[in-house]
Order: C-alpha cells, then structure tokens, then sequence
C-alpha cells in the first residue's frame, strides 16, 4: 500500500512552492562549495517566474531542492505547503509524479513512444487515467494536435520540446520545473515555446518556474528572482528584456572591476 502523502494544507492561500532558509552543500573540507545559501522564496500559484544569475550561482541547485531531485542541507523547501524532508523516498517519488512537472533542455523524450504517449507516459507510470478535457486543452495550448502519432524522430526541435511541455502539464501539477527549455532551440521556436508556456500559466492557470540565462526568454515572466554566488540578490516584477538586461550588468559590473 502506498503511503499517504501529507495535507497540503489550505492550498488557495499557501504558494505553490516555497524555500525558507535553504541552503545546500556538496563535498566537505577544502573542496566544500555552498551551492544555496539560506535562500527564501515564493513561487505564488497561477505566475510564472523566470530564475537567472551567472553560471554557477545556484540556478539548478534551486530548481532540484524545490523539485525534491536532491536533498537539502539545511532549510526548508516545501511544494504546496508540503515539507519534502519530511518524506521518504518512496513518498517523494510519488510526490514529483503527481503535484511537480519537469521540462529539461534535452527533451528527455522516449524514442519509440509517440507524441500522445510521451506526454501521458508519467501519468501512467502513476497508475492514473488522463483527464481527457485537460489533455485536450494542453494539446491545444501547445499546438500539437495532428501530430500526436508522429514518434519524436517525425518532429522539428520545436515541436518535440512542446511534447515536453505538453507532458509536464498533462498531470495538472502543482508546479512546473523548466530548466533552460528553449536552450536548444532556434530564435524562432524558443519564442514559441515560451508563449505556450505563458499561456499554460495566463490560460490555464498553471505555475510555471522557469531558469533561463536570456533576457528576451526572461521577459515572457510575470517576474525574474536573481540569483548570485548561492543568495537571492533581485527580485523584477513585471520584466522587460531591457530591465532585465540592466540588472545582469549591474550584477556583472563589480565583478568585472575585480
Ligand atoms: N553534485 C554536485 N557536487 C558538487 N558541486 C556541485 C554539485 N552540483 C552543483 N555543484 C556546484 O554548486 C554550484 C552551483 O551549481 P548550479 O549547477 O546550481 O549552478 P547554475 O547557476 O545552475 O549554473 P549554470 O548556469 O552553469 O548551469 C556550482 O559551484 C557547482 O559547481
């Protein structure tokens, strides 16, 4: 019997994910690197959010601890009111496939599945039925109808990361995870890509947290948090490219004076 998983808690109120003092470590001794360092954020329900900062500050860090893919030093990091440290691994497991979604640069998509079976491939390994309406609804988002028996090989760069996109949503989850999506696309489908990702939050409510290093990408947020050497060190509402633009080079300016 699987066990239960902990309330969530009264959701309409709590974030859909929230990290409080998190702080991550590897190795030990010399070779010890604090990858997060007592960072706290809110990842409000229904916005989509894009995380920058130089390479290494911690981007991926935050994304794993908040997806439960790696473990905590210290802090808390909850995903709808939900502690993850205080589950075990089986229940964690359970947890990533039922309330998170992931999108990763590589598509991660299996070769022999077609489209349709990909994007309800998580869904299944659940052990749950695919609401039908809603996936109807993020097939149509994404704009993959007519191709959902095309396997990933029949597909552009495009289209097969929107079956990525398309199968982190498929469970209605609680949040979605996307880290760099649009890396290794073209101008022109990375900024397709990015309208269904917005249109998944404004359309269909979903909550989208997104690690990108551009600020065109940055821009289709609601808000950019800035990330630097493990700390949280800006948070944009409401961003342009060219206000995003400003802030990287304000942070890069003291860098470059060293
Ligand atoms: N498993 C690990 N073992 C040891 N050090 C790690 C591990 N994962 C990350 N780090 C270190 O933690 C720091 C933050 O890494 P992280 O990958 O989160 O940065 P990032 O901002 O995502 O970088 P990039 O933009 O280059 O992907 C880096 O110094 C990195 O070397």
């Amino acid at each position: 019997m699987p066990q239960p998983l902990p309330p969530s808690g009264p959701t309409a109120l709590e974030p859909a994910a929230r990290a409080v003092d998190l702080t991550r470590t590897y190795g030990r001794g010399e070779t010890r690197v604090t990858a997060l360092d007592a960072v706290s954020v809110e990842f409000a329900r229904g916005r989509f959010t894009a995380v920058m900062g130089p390479s290494g500050s911690g981007k991926s860090t935050l994304m794993h601890c908040m997806a439960g893919l790696d473990r905590v030093s210290s802090g808390s990091a909850r995903i709808g009111g939900v502690e993850l440290a205080s589950l075990n691994d089986r229940q964690l497991t359970r947890l990533r496939r039922e309330k998170v979604g992931f999108v990763f640069q590589g598509f991660n998509l299996l070769p022999t599945l077609t489209a349709l079976e990909n994007i309800t491939l998580p869904l299944r390994l659940a052990g749950r039925h695919p609401d039908t309406a809603w996936l109807d609804t993020v097939v149509a988002t994404v704009g993959l109808a007519g191709r959902l028996a095309h396997r990933p090989s029949e597909l552009s760069g495009g289209q097969q990361q929107r079956v990525a996109v398309a199968r982190a949503l498929a469970s209605r989850p609680e949040i979605v995870f996307a880290d760099e999506p649009t890396g290794n696309l073209d101008s022109r489908s990375g900024a397709e890509l990015l309208g269904f990702l917005r249109d998944s939050v404004r359309e269909l409510g979903q909550t989208v947290v997104m690690v990108t290093h551009d600020p065109a990408a940055a821009a289709h947020a609601d808000r950019v948090v800035f990330l630097a050497d493990g700390r949280l060190v800006d948070d944009l509402p409401e961003p342009t490219a060219g206000a995003v633009l400003d802030r990287m080079l304000a942070f890069e300016a003291p860098a470059a004076a060293r």
